[in-house]
């Protein structure tokens, strides 16, 4: 070697990389030098399990360990010709995180061509959706609060790290036969920096989507997984959607007639947020949740007002709602053992195509309903959780 070329030095020196993962150094072999990916070819597909917006999602035998994996087909950006800003946003997110409940991507590989990318992510039984889809009863009050406080441990966890969902839904929720609740679907997902940078107003799912969003406050926090939260706590409660609006006028309306009127002493700036400048909210000066929800106990309601608080700032953080009375009080949560599971209906289940799904709303409104009532007479609505947007 010329030790006074420097690239023939370069094509000398060992490559070394920290592992993300582990925190070693790892040697990088000569051959795998320019990157190194497994194909889909190692993998046996055996059922679609799930479409979503940017992906088919497959059950698939990983030929090499015999180990069953999810593989997620990343979608293409047809006008950019790669692969959509959201997979790249979702690898690189996933590739660094590691939690009990947080889905874990443990590779990507490729397909023939250099475009058809899959995720390698650990296959989860089921997903909270389809689950409360075919549950005839609703979840018990002991399930309610041992989903939730996994929610909220993968939560503390993806907020302690800078990271904020920006989809929680419980189509989201995935759950494994061994009732361990995953929190997935990152491709939303942004780290955030302090002090907080402009985003784009319409991220979550509009149902699950926070009262500063909807008015166009133009910085995201953590707060906004949290008022999410709020919502799937809600409708695992209710055994069907808490705030199920049809666009964001109306669901900032049912807002309203859930938790009432803001104003600037409980939510400084309020009234200074950009979409009050072409409307003025109707006003409701009264919080219905106990009406809603007559059943709850008090600790349970108190959960509820503190992820629905108005002012981002004031909002429950996952720490806070982990140490609420609720889930000290009886009926306490159960073990996760005790989780329902339906794995067959997966394999059942026939997915529409994104395209058709666009503006399809085949629930009722929650309007039909003055009050929850007693949870264990819900009637069971069919739901369609993934078709709103
Ligand atoms: N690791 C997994 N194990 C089992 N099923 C999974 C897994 N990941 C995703 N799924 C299933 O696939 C569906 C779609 O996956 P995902 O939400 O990641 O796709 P998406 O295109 O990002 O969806 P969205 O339209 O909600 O943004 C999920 O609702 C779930 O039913």
């Amino acid at each position: 070697m010329d030790i006074d070329d420097p690239k023939s030095r370069l094509e000398n020196k060992p490559h070394r990389f920290m592992s993300i993962l582990t925190g070693e150094w790892v040697d990088l072999p000569e051959s795998d030098r320019l990157g190194k990916c497994r194909s889909v070819g190692d993998f046996e597909k055996l059922n679609r399990v799930g479409e979503g917006t940017y992906g088919i999602v497959y059950r698939a035998r990983d030929t090499e360990s015999n180990k069953i994996v999810a593989l997620k087909k990343m979608r293409l950006d047809t006008q950019k010709d790669g692969i959509h800003v959201t997979g790249l946003r979702e690898i690189n997110i996933l590739l660094n995180l590691r939690h009990e409940n947080i889905v874990h991507m443990s590779e990507v590989v490729v397909g023939k061509s250099l475009e058809s990318i899959f995720l390698v992510m650990e296959y989860c039984e089921q997903d909270l959706a389809s689950l409360l889809d075919n549950m005839a009863a609703p979840f018990s009050e002991p399930q309610v609060k041992c989903i939730m406080l996994q929610l909220f441990g993968g939560l503390q966890y993806l907020h302690e790290n800078f990271i904020i969902h920006r989809d929680l839904k419980v189509s989201n929720l995935l759950m494994t036969d061994k009732g361990c609740v995953k929190i997935a679907d990152f491709g939303l997902a942004r780290k955030y920096e302090l002090p907080h940078r402009p985003m784009t107003p319409t991220v979550v799912t509009l149902w699950y989507r926070a009262p500063e969003l909807l008015l166009g406050a133009k910085t995201h926090t953590t707060a906004i997984d949290m008022w999410s939260a709020g919502c799937i706590l809600g409708e695992l409660l209710a055994h069907r959607p808490l705030l199920p609006g049809r666009s964001e006028l109306h669901q900032l309306d049912l807002i309203l007639d859930m938790l009432g009127t803001p104003n600037d002493t409980i939510w400084p700036g309020f009234s200074k947020l950009p979409a009050l400048e072409n409307f003025t909210l109707k006003k409701q000066p009264y919080n219905n949740l106990r009406h809603t929800f007559p059943w709850l106990s008090d600790s349970g309601i108190k959960l509820l007002n503190i992820l629905f608080m108005y002012d981002p700032n004031k909002r429950a953080c996952a720490e806070a709602c982990i140490q609420c009375s609720y889930f000290k009080e009886q009926p306490r949560p159960c073990d996760p053992e005790f989780m329902p599971s339906f794995p067959q209906h997966r394999l059942k289940r026939k997915q529409s195509k994104p395209e058709e799904k666009k503006g399809k709303e085949k629930r009722k409104s929650l309007d039909t309903f003055k009050s929850f009532g007693d949870n264990s007479n819900v009637p069971v609505l069919k739901r369609n959780r993934r078709d709103i947007s």
